[in-house]
C-alpha cells in the first residue's frame, strides 16, 4: 500500500455456500483517481462494492481506507458514499433539501448548508434549482442531484453502482463524459462498477476486469485494449475477432497458427501462451484488418474470406465476412473508398502480425 492510496484491499473473499462471489481480490486505488470494476453479470461486482461500503463483511481479507482498517466499521462510520442505479431522492423534498439532508444530519448550520448546496449545484451544472421538486427534473438531472447529494458530504470515496444503467443511450453517452469531468473537478476518488466496457474505458484511470469473483487484469484502459493479459479480457474489452487453430511454431515472439482450413496466420504470443501443438486462438481487432486493395504489406498475415453483409454505421461502418468457418468483422475505411462488397464476393483480408495476439484456446 502506498501512502497516497485512498482504498486498498488485500485477499478479500466473500462466500455464499460453496461459491466464492469475491475470490481473493486485492486492489489499490490512489487518491483522486477513477477506478472501475468491469465484468459480466454475476461476476461479483455488487458483492465487492457492498463489502467496500460496509453493507456486508468479508470472510477473509482486509479493507483499508486512507490506511485505516475498515472491516469492523459500520457503513455510516465509513468515509464513503454510494450512488445507486435506481437513485433514492426523497420525492417530497426539494432539490435543495435533498442535497442538504446529509449536512443537516451532521449538524452543519443552516446558512453554511445553503452556501454548500448552492456551490455543489453550480458544480454539477444545475445552479439555482434548489426549490425545484426532483419530479420536475429529467432523468439525467436527477442523477446529477443524486451525485451532488453525495459529493456535498466530501467523502474520501464515492462508490457508484451502475449509476447510468437506467438512462437512455444518448443521455448515458453524455453523462459518461460529465461524470469524468466531475470526478476530476471534485478530486474525489471514484470506485465505479459496470458491465459496460465503453463506460469503464471512457471514464477510468484504472479498470479491473472481473470474472468469476477474481480480477483478470487491472490496467489503464489503453493497456487493457492493446495488451490484454487473458483471452477473456481480449474478448470482453472492445470488439475483437477470433480465429481458431493449432500453434505450429514460435519465432521471436511471433506465433504461427494453422487454421482449421489449413491457412497459416501469425500474431504476437500473449503473455498467457499456448504450447506448440496445442489449440490456440488468434485475436485481431476489426480496425487492424486491412482489405485487399488497401495497403496490404508483404509481411502481413492474410486470409481469404467471403462477404456476408456490410453494416453502415457512420464512422463505425463494418463488413461482416466468413473465413475458415468463423465470422469476422473489419472496419471499413471512413472515406467511402472501400471496394464494392457484394454479398458472397470473396476478398483477401490482412493484418500486421504485431497487432494480433495468440492465446491458448478455450480461455475466454
Ligand atoms: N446474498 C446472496 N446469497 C447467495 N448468493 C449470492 C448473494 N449475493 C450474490 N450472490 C451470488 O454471488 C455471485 C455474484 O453476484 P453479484 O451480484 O455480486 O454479481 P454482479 O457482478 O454484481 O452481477 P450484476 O451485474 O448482474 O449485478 C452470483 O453468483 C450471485 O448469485
Amino acid at each position: 500500500m502506498t501512502s497516497e492510496s485512498d482504498l486498498s484491499c488485500s485477499g478479500l473473499v466473500r462466500r455464499f455456500g460453496d461459491n466464492a462471489a469475491v475470490d481473493h481480490v486485492s486492489l489499490n486505488v490512489p487518491a483522486g483517481t477513477f477506478f472501475s470494476i468491469l465484468g459480466p453479470s454475476g461476476c461479483g461486482k455488487t458483492t465487492l462494492l457492498r463489502l467496500l461500503a460496509g453493507f456486508d463483511r468479508p470472510d477473509e481479507g482486509e479493507i483499508r481506507i486512507r490506511g485505516q482498517r475498515m472491516n469492523e466499521v459500520p457503513p455510516n462510520r465509513r468515509p464513503v458514499n454510494m450512488v445507486f442505479q435506481h437513485l433514492a431522492l426523497f420525492p417530497t423534498m426539494s432539490v435543495g433539501d435533498n442535497i442538504a439532508y446529509g449536512l443537516k444530519r451532521r449538524g452543519v448550520p443552516a446558512a453554511e448548508r445553503q452556501k454548500r448546496v448552492a456551490r455543489v449545484l453550480e458544480q454539477v451544472g444545475l445552479p439555482g434549482t434548489e426549490n425545484r421538486n426532483p419530479q420536475q427534473l429529467s432523468g439525467g438531472q436527477r442523477q446529477r442531484v443524486a451525485l451532488a447529494r453525495c459529493l456535498v458530504l466530501e467523502p474520501t470515496l464515492l462508490l457508484l453502482d451502475e449509476p447510468l444503467g437506467a438512462l437512455d443511450l444518448k443521455l448515458r453517452e453524455q453523462m459518461k463524459v460529465e461524470l469524468k469531468h466531475l470526478q476530476k473537478a471534485f478530486g474525489t476518488t471514484f470506485v465505479y462498477i459496470t458491465h459496460d466496457q465503453s463506460e469503464a474505458m471512457v471514464m477510468s484511470d484504472q479498470v479491473a476486469v472481473m470474472k468469476n469473483g477474481r480480477f483478470d487484469q487491472v490496467a489503464p484502459p489503453e493497456e487493457l485494449y492493446r495488451e490484454p493479459a487473458t483471452p477473456f479480457v481480449a474478448g470482453f474489452v472492445g470488439d475483437n475477432n477470433r480465429l481458431a487453430g493449432e500453434l505450429v511454431s514460435v519465432r521471436e515472439g511471433l506465433a504461427e497458427v494453422r487454421l482449421d482450413d489449413g491457412g497459416l496466420v501469425r500474431g504476437r504470443m500473449a503473455s498467457q501462451a499456448p504450447a506448440v501443438g496445442e489449440r490456440a486462438e488468434l485475436f485481431v481487432r476489426p480496425e487492424s484488418l486491412v482489405l485487399a486493395g488497401e495497403a496490404l504489406k508483404p509481411d502481413f498475415s492474410t486470409v481469404q474470406a467471403s462477404v456476408d453483409t456490410t453494416l453502415f454505421d457512420g464512422a463505425n461502418s463494418r463488413v461482416e465476412v466468413t473465413s475458415s468457418g468463423q465470422t469476422l468483422f473489419a472496419r471499413l475505411p471512413q472515406d467511402g473508398s472501400a471496394p464494392a462488397l457484394s454479398e458472397g464476393a470473396t476478398l483477401q483480408l490482412g493484418w500486421d502480425p504485431m497487432l494480433a495476439r495468440v492465446f491458448p484456446a478455450g480461455g475466454a
